[in-house]
């Protein structure tokens, strides 16, 4: 240390932490930076890891997050929910920016750890999946690549049997006067719940006149928000995988791009979106 480094001590800066909880205690550092484990011998192996590891562990907060704004829409206390999903959209934003880092990997670089990586796939994510079902989009089949895991699938399964967020948001404005179709309210939440005519038109009264309702607008509209952020998400994934791998298979084995095509279909809230038509 030269003369003129500067010391944090000299104005009290705690420096003796044998006894005391640190930073690194507090964080959890050791098990958090112990787990990067590249398996091959490729530079950019730690930055596909890393990106992984990181966007699992927003996607932890999104759930966190995604339940908790579930909890209180049944609660009817909207103002919190809505705070927690603008919170969830900054949060896919910041997944969103995170491509940007990924993207700097080229082809080449890919294939020399690709093989190694066997037939594990951001398929398997229980993260994601848990995400997916939350917000609605409920495919039972994709429970199968954790049939290996009781815990993950218990999980999940807990998952499909509880109302989405859209349909605590349905039954919400429904007990508001919105008047929802009986046979919504009580589907199958097992399902994935698909356009529906008469909840369109109950969600056009209050895009109409947003006036009337802000609560319900505004709530509305900060689903459509996230939507927004989400279907970015799944085109940046796109195209980043077109860009890196073309169009082969996916080590998950699906068909990569056309698989992930696929998917930019999914609609999370339709009627959200169509009411925007008849206008
Ligand atoms: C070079 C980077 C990447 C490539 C080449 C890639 C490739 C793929 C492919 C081909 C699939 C289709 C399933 C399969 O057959 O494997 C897939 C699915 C998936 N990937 Fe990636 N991926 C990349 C990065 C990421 C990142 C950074 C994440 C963030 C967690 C991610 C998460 C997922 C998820 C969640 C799925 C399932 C999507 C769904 O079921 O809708 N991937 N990926
Ligand atoms: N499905 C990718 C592999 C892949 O991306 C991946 C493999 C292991 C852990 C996370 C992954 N990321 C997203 O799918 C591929 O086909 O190259």
């Amino acid at each position: 240390m030269s003369s003129n480094d500067y010391d944090p001590a000299v104005e009290g800066a705690e420096t003796d932490f044998a006894r005391k909880m640190s930073y690194s205690d507090y964080l959890q550092l050791d098990a958090l930076l112990g787990a990067q484990h590249p398996i091959s011998d490729a530079h950019d192996e730690m930055l596909f890891i890393i990106q992984h590891q990181t966007s699992e562990l927003w996607m932890r907060l999104a759930i966190h997050e995604l339940r908790a704004a579930r909890h209180a829409i049944a609660r009817e206390e909207v103002s919190p929910a809505m705070k927690m999903l603008a919170r969830v959209s900054r949060i896919f934003e910041q997944l969103n920016n995170a491509w940007d880092v990924l993207r700097t990997m080229t082809p080449s670089e890919y294939t020399h750890f690709r093989s190694r990586l066997g037939q594990s796939s951001g398929l398997q994510s229980y993260q994601y999946r848990l995400i997916e079902y939350l917000l609605g989009n409920r495919n039972g089949a994709m429970l199968k690549p954790h049939a290996h895991d009781p815990e993950v699938t218990a999980l999940l399964k807990a998952e499909l049997a509880t109302p989405s967020l859209y349909d605590e948001v349905l039954r919400l404005a429904d007990r508001k006067g919105l008047t929802m179709p009986a046979a919504v309210l009580s589907r199958d939440v097992h399902e994935t719940h698909h356009f529906d005519e008469s909840v369109m038109q109950a969600w056009r009264r209050v895009y109409e006149a947003p006036e009337a309702n802000w609560m319900l607008y505004e709530l509305a509209e900060k689903l459509v928000d996230f939507e927004d952020y989400f279907r970015r998400w799944r085109f940046n994934h796109v195209t980043t995988v077109e860009r890196v791998i073309g169009f082969k298979r996916g080590t998950g084995g699906t068909g990569g791009v056309s698989y992930l095509k696929r998917m930019l279909e999914v609609e999370l809230f339709p009627e959200l979106w169509r009411v925007r038509t008849v206008l």
